[in-house]
């Protein structure tokens, strides 16, 4: 009898991880994304409420961002050619992701926003400031290099 070890799914789970990240460009952007509001947010000095409503939002659109890979991947698999329901499947996951994203812009842009202006009219000439504002161009430089079009890879010959 094979004894599994206890981390196995633990190790499953973050191969998982790995492997949407290294496939996915808009997971990475989200990842780069989330990273920055979590900079901002701790720059700011946040009550802890609004960083856990920022945690949860960043949460939600990874979360639907990884399922939407998993339908991604299962459709591909049982429609390897073009079918009316796999594209309705393929375009109702993405629907999940894009109400996801839109609310954790909308939460992030209602936390952030008032704290962001506030410090930078306050004392915009102070470290805090100087941090703030390399921080936005840091995330606007990640977005832009992220969206930036792509030549298509080439695909592996089988
Ligand atoms: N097997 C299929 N049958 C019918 N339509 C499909 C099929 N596969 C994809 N489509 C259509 O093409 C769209 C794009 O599908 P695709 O698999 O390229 O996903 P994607 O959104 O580009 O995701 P990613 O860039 O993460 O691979 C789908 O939303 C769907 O409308």
């Amino acid at each position: 009898m094979s004894v599994v070890s206890p981390l196995h799914p633990f190790r499953c789970a973050l191969q998982g991880i790995e492997d949407a990240l290294s496939t996915q460009r808009h997971l990475r952007i989200h990842v780069v994304v989330a990273g920055f509001v979590a900079l901002f947010g701790l720059l700011l000095g946040l009550p802890h409420i609004d960083l856990v409503l920022l945690l949860m939002a960043i949460a939600l659109v990874i979360i639907t961002e990884l399922l939407n890979t998993a339908v991604e991947l299962t459709v591909d698999l049982v429609s390897p050619t073009l079918h009316p329901i796999a594209g309705r499947t393929k375009d109702i996951a993405a629907g999940a992701v894009l109400i996801a994203a839109l609310v954790a812009a909308a939460v992030g842009i209602i936390i952030l926003a008032p704290p962001l202006l506030r410090a930078l009219v306050a004392s915009p000439l102070s470290a805090k400031s100087a941090m703030l504002a390399a921080t936005a161009i840091g995330l606007a430089g990640s977005l832009v290099t992220a969206l930036l079009p792509r030549p298509p890879r080439r695909r592996a010959s089988s």
